[in-house]
């Protein structure tokens, strides 16, 4: 894994050539052309995780740098891990790198702060918000506690400090973020150590782009899969006449419920259920009380919408998406995308098609995909 090199000048350059790779890469399925949508070329992540390094009386951020080369014929995989020294970080949003220089001078020369610190995580947001989550190889006490307060005070940034078995939220264990898109205000809940789309900017415009291409649906109803703390389903709910999404994780379920509230959605439910375990509920195969309570029967679902894991679908949930007459595909991975395309498009065709550049300065990329079933 190698540490992102941020380059302003070469950011179209770097945009091109992953045009280039996923219009070669995805033209076997006849897409139309690719709408490419780009990010602000630094202080693009809203949130970072950096190491601690301790070095005499000084401290510094840290990340690994892997490299991996031929070895012996005995271990002919060597991988090389080298600390890299960050004093800053243009990956990370502006806030983050404000607060990385003043987070170390604060802590320094308190003991009780430093001591057996080994990694920080910045999680900040477009609204202004930032929280700070400091993990030791140490039991956290009272004192530390009381230390954390006026660091808290200081920084201006709420705090976290977590251990083994331990996490003391000093004040709030997630922030607000607002995302305008389409010139309206969302607020959404982003809870620490939980999922949220790293590049608020991209998020923006995957929000805008899923917007504009469920307009006009009210006549039927979305069925949402992996839908985190409820990104998507905020942003489309006025699309549709009812929407129901559904997701694994129980701090993302409740953090999706706290979301629709906070922005008066009342036409969306979100279930707690692993995808898998849905689409055999969404089938008739899988019953009990919570199955029961969503009367999946009253639904008319016309469109899907899947944000899957890098792993993708496998064959069974492809199979079952190509029921819906409309699926939207969002993924941050190329490969598997391209694999469920391989069953997607035995039964619908691919009618827009974007990039969205979430991960600047590496290979990585998200896309959008709009399926419609063929005539
Ligand atoms: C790429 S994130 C997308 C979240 C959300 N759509 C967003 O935009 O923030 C994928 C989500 O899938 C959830 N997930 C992972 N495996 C799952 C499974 N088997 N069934 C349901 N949800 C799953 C994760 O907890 C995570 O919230």
């Amino acid at each position: 894994m190698a540490i992102p090199v941020v380059d302003p000048a070469r950011y179209d350059e770097q945009l091109e050539a992953k045009r280039e790779r996923i219009t070669r890469d995805f033209a076997r399925f006849a897409p139309p052309p690719l709408e490419v949508y780009p990010s602000p070329p630094s202080h693009y992540r809203q949130r970072c995780e950096f190491r601690i390094w301790h070095q005499g009386d000084d401290l510094f951020y840290a990340m690994f740098e892997i490299q991996e080369s031929e070895g012996a014929p005995e271990d002919p995989k060597k991988t090389q891990k080298t600390v890299v020294r960050l004093d800053d970080y243009p990956v990370a949003s502006r806030h983050i790198n404000e607060l990385m220089p003043v987070l170390l001078d604060a802590i320094r020369d308190v003991p009780l702060l430093r001591r057996k610190l080994f990694q920080v995580e910045f999680l900040t947001t477009l609204s202004g918000e930032a929280l700070i989550t400091l993990i030791y190889h140490r039991p956290l006490d009272e004192a530390w506690e009381g230390e954390a307060r006026l660091l808290q005070e200081r920084l201006g940034a709420m705090i976290i400090g977590r251990s083994r078995k331990q996490r003391l939220v000093l004040a709030r264990d997630h922030v607000w973020e607002r995302l305008e898109v389409d010139g309206r205000p969302f607020v959404y809940q982003q809870v620490e150590n939980s999922f949220a789309q790293p590049n608020a900017e991209i998020c923006r415009s995957m929000l805008a782009w899923a917007r504009e291409v469920t307009r006009g649906s009210q006549a039927g109803d979305l069925v949402e899969l992996y839908c985190g703390n409820g990104n998507f389903t905020i942003a489309l709910a006025e699309n549709f006449r009812r929407v129901m999404a559904t997701e694994i994780s129980r701090t993302a379920v409740a953090s999706a419920r706290e979301n629709l509230a906070a922005n008066g959605i009342d036409n969306a439910v979100v279930g707690r259920m692993s995808a898998e375990e849905f689409a055999a509920a969404l089938k008739g195969e899988k019953g009990g009380r919570r199955v029961a309570e969503w009367a999946l029967d009253d639904y008319d679902f016309t469109t899907v919408l899947v944000d899957p894991p890098r792993a993708g679908l496998d064959e069974a949930s492809c199979r079952q998406l190509s029921g819906y007459s409309r699926i939207v595909y969002i993924s941050c991975n190329p490969e598997t995308l391209a694999d469920n395309l391989e069953t997607l498009t035995e039964t619908h065709e691919i009618t827009r098609f974007a990039l969205f550049d979430q991960f600047p300065w590496t290979h990585h990329c998200e896309c959008g995909v709009l399926l419609e079933r063929r005539a």
